[in-house]
């Protein structure tokens, strides 16, 4: 499979950013949040260059095109950090990204996605027994609080039946580990920059650097032994993602198509990472969002409880009647695209026509294999397609003309995530279940007595990019609404 950029219109061109390079570059770009860095920082075309003439004073950093169009074909070279635990569906182009995403596509089913529902609601109810009676319960971050230990433990029991407990950091660490499964994923996603930019001996110099190490180095170890478990169990009627891996082992059917251990162990770790972390930071964003727009919270609540009037549960079949809890998690999205960057490389010569942010035209050359990265924020704040692009609206997404095209935080084509309905059905039940019960506001602390509606906003929200965009610090207080 080639996605090709071919010669046409990207009338979106004009809002593209440097904002990450300019973070990696100017450290005082890392004070500013994500949204004010588009406003500190006109936008517009920067370089174009051909990756092998590419001068940088970093290695492995390119500068290349910036757009806003997701026609091109992935640079691998690229992706290779990615690889560290074998090849995968989100490293992969051509033949054998085709082979990868015909045996995973089978769990991406709509079976599937009830059992996500209901794993979901074991585990926010899991979630919710550890709070039990108390009427306020304060957290210093909700992201490594509540949505992070929510969002493994989905992916976990629904992607690899391997369900994690609430409280699965306080069990005994499994016999030969030295840290626990959740403690490894945890570190593995948060210190992944550092594991890709240092080698072993580097790594190898500091009390951190050894910790990462060893993650790495766990993590590997329980990935290898779940497949070994489930090897030794034989063919079974399961239906998770996992049990998709590992068939293709088994079964005559894919032949020399099979999948080596390295495989499998390259796409558990992909799906494991894409499938948790992108969806922690979104719900960390939208609580957050949550707290400190009390009307939009309480729109929510009352459609909430127009759905479930009887205070029920909500179940699976519901997902089509909540339609602001849908709302506010695009909105959410559409603000803070938690993939900063969506990497492409140019597939041919060939030529773009655009218009720069005065309007003025432009035809831009973009030699084969240019580096391109696509910005889903320099689509989603682009007045052209959206109103009031910086404010929170959450009912443009109830619009039935919402322009479709300018929303990509899920990308978009053939390469598009193939977790977005995983996503979409367990951040339903997640914001849906805990704004039925909690209303949420943002912790009171003295140190911050007195700031504006502005300063108070830019403080929760701040972020930085790591392999997706990453909420610094949420301090939120959850309060029982009955
Ligand atoms: C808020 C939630 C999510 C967002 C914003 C998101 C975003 C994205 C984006 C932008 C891509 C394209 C990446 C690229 O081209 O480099 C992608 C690919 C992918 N995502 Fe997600 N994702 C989310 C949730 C999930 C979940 C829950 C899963 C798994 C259960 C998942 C699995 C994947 C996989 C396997 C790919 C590679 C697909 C391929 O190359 O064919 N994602 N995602």
């Amino acid at each position: 499979m080639t996605q090709r950029c071919s010669d046409h219109d990207i009338p979106n061109l004009h809002l593209v950013t440097i904002q990450p390079l300019v973070h990696f570059y100017f450290p005082e770009a890392r004070r500013l949040s994500f949204y004010q860095r588009f406003q500190a920082f006109p936008p517009e075309i920067i370089t174009i260059s051909h990756k092998n003439t590419t001068i940088s004073l970093w290695p492995n950093v390119k500068i290349g095109l910036i757009l806003a169009d997701p026609a091109a074909i992935k640079p691998l070279e690229d992706y290779e950090p990615l690889k560290i635990f074998g090849p995968s569906i989100l490293t992969s182009e051509g033949e054998q990204w085709k082979r990868y995403r015909k045996i995973v596509a089978p769990a991406f089913s709509d079976r599937n996605y009830k059992m996500v529902w209901d794993e979901t609601v074991r585990i926010v109810n899991g979630c919710f027994d550890t709070w039990g009676d108390r009427k306020v319960v304060v957290v210093d971050h909700c992201l490594a609080d509540v949505t992070l230990p929510i969002s493994l433990g989905i992916i976990s029991a629904a992607g690899f039946g391997k369900r994690l407990e609430w409280d699965d950091d306080l069990a005994p660490i499994p016999e030969g580990h030295k840290i626990s499964f959740k403690e490894s994923i945890d570190i593995v996603s948060s210190k992944f920059v550092n594991r890709a930019a240092f080698a072993d001996w580097c790594l190898n110099l500091t009390e951190d650097g050894r910790k990462i190490k060893l993650a790495y180095d766990e993590l590997a170890a329980y990935m290898s032994e779940m497949v070994k478990e489930r090897l030794s169990m034989g063919k079974r009627e399961h239906s998770d993602l996992f049990s998709n891996l590992l068939a293709s082992s088994f079964s005559h059917e894919f032949g020399a198509t099979a999948l080596t251990e390295a495989e499998i162990i390259g796409n558990i770790f992909v799906f494991l990472l894409a499938g948790h972390e992108t969806t922690a930071h979104t719900l960390c964003f939208t609580f957050a969002l949550l707290a400190l727009y009390p009307d939009e919270q309480e729109v929510l609540f009352q459609h909430i409880k127009s759905v479930l009037s009887d205070g029920r549960t909500p179940e699976h079949k519901d997902i089509p009647l909540l339609t602001q809890s849908m709302a506010v998690l695009f909105e959410t999205l559409r603000l803070y695209p938690v993939a900063t960057f969506i990497l492409k490389e140019s597939a041919e010569d060939t030529t773009l026509n655009a218009s720069n942010i005065r309007g003025e035209k432009a035809t831009i050359h973009v030699p084969k294999g240019t580096l391109l990265q696509i910005s889903p924020a320099g689509v989603h704040y682009n007045p052209r397609y959206w109103e009031d692009p910086h404010a929170f609206k959450p009912s443009r997404f109830l619009n039935p003309d919402w322009p479709r095209d300018a929303f990509i935080p899920f990308s978009a084509g053939p390469r598009a995530c193939i977790g977005r309905k995983f996503f979409e059905t367990e951040g339903i039940a997640i914001l849906t279940m805990i704004v039925a019960k909690y209303k949420i506001t943002v912790k009171e602390e003295p140190q911050f007595a007195g700031e504006t509606f502005e300063q108070r906003k830019e403080r929760i929200m701040k972020a930085y990019a790591a392999i997706t965009l990453t909420p610094i610090r949420v301090p939120l207080v959850f309060s029982r609404r009955h």
